[in-house]
């Protein structure tokens, strides 16, 4: 089912830990914000596997889901899918070999901060948290579009072929995952976004996998990345934009009450689905964290990190609302609010605070913005208060 790579795709700005990776592969000339981490080896680009056909798919419009009239090639036989315990399982055993992993211990509330032998991991971390499916395998599904490459996996719109339940599967290789050691993100990101239910949070429904790969199933957005649409149409006006702004605080509040961190908001990583609803995806960098706990990890990507992601403070939730004023202001603008040619100096801006406003942002945009893009983290407006603020509030009769 794999394919190669569509060449309509848009300019992307990765994450730093995918900017090391790329680099070391030579893979990518697309110039682009880049994200930062802890993935300690190089991605590989090769993939082997069967082809399919696309079908087409006819969407009716008034839900995120839909259904599709179309001519269905069957697909190819998958040997192998497994299923423990009467729900779909990763074999996180298949993971672990030849790498080291740090697993997930519970720590006062903490689930996942304690690195611990990878002999001790166990699957029903994951399992606690996710969708029970009976029997699942790639049979089950026709595959439709592809939808987009991600560094680990490709995104196909399939169906669920028994309910017809439309839904974005996404394809990931086994080997790679463990090949460049991003088990640790993979499980964090299948644990978290499985717990996560908010209108404006991309569901994953489950999971399964077989002897090559393993296969998330997700909610489908019909109108893909926030991204492609500024990059498109951008920058927007006030009343899209607020709109959109008020439904990131809004899932951003819902995460950070179950003491979530985002850590990688982007327009990259906001999908769109009919009526401007938008839905955060890419968990891949979310954390638990404690209440009045402080991390240290370095992520996110350059345009949207905090002084304090810079300096290599200790942070906490404050760092997403520093990126949702980064947001609203690209949404508004068209660019990030300290963007320059040099990271460098994309650096100094930002913790500088150097905060320049175009003429035509509204006094309502710029004094959320301001608000949202404090210094001082403690001194942020909480999303509570985004969610009323009088830009949004003069601007949402209109959404
Ligand atoms: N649920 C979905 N509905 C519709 N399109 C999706 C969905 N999930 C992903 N896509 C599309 O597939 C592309 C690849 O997604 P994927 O999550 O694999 O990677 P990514 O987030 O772009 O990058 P990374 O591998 O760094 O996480 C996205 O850019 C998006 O265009």
């Amino acid at each position: 089912m794999v394919d190669e790579v569509g060449s309509e795709k848009q300019p992307r700005r990765n994450s730093l830990h995918q900017r090391n990776m790329l680099l070391s592969m030579r893979l990518n000339s697309v110039p682009g914000r880049e994200s930062f981490g802890a993935t300690s080896k190089n991605v590989g680009g090769a993939q082997s596997g069967t082809i399919r056909k696309p079908w087409r798919v006819t969407l009716s419009r008034g839900n995120n889901s839909a259904r599709l009239n179309t001519k269905i090639p069957s697909p190819v036989k998958q040997k192998n899918a497994q299923v423990v315990g009467g729900k779909p399982v990763v074999d996180m055993a298949e993971y672990r070999q030849g790498s080291k992993i740090p697993s997930p211990t519970r720590m006062k509330g903490n689930k996942y901060h304690s690195p611990v032998k990878a002999e001790s991991i166990k699957t029903s971390n994951i399992q606690k948290s996710i969708a029970p499916y009976q029997s699942l395998s790639l049979d089950d599904f026709d595959i439709g579009k592809k939808l987009g490459k991600g560094k680990f996996g490709k995104v196909y719109c399939v169906r669920h072929r028994r309910t017809g339940f439309i839904c974005a599967l996404k394809a990931m290789n086994k080997k790679e995952i463990v090949q460049y050691n991003v088990q640790k993100q993979f499980r964090r990101e299948v644990e978290i976004q499985s717990s996560l239910k908010h209108p404006n949070l991309t569901r994953l429904y489950g999971y399964f996998h077989d002897d090559k790969r393993v296969y998330l199933l997700m909610e489908y957005l019909v109108n893909g990345e926030l991204y492609k649409h500024l990059r498109a149409n951008g920058p927007f006006n006030d009343i899209l934009s607020s709109h959109y702004v008020y439904q990131t605080a809004d899932a951003l509040d819902y995460m950070h009450e179950r003491h979530i961190l985002h850590r990688d908001i982007k327009p990259e990583n906001i999908l769109l689905g009919f009526q401007n609803t938008i839905k955060l995806t890419d968990f891949g960098w979310s954390v638990t964290n404690t209440e009045g706990v402080k991390r240290k990890t370095l992520c996110g990507t350059l345009d949207y990190l905090s002084p304090e992601l810079i300096k290599s403070k200790e942070y906490d939730e404050k760092i997403d609302v520093w990126a949702l004023g980064v947001l609203a202001y690209e949404l508004l603008v068209g660019t990030p609010p300290f963007e320059e040619n040099s990271k460098e100096l994309t650096k100094k801006r930002i913790t500088r605070r150097d905060l320049v406003f175009p003429a035509h942002v509204s006094i309502d945009a710029r004094d959320l913005i301001s608000r949202l893009l404090e210094y001082e983290p403690t001194s942020r407006i909480s999303l509570k208060d985004v969610k009323s603020h009088p830009w949004i509030v003069k601007n949402c009769p209109y959404w």
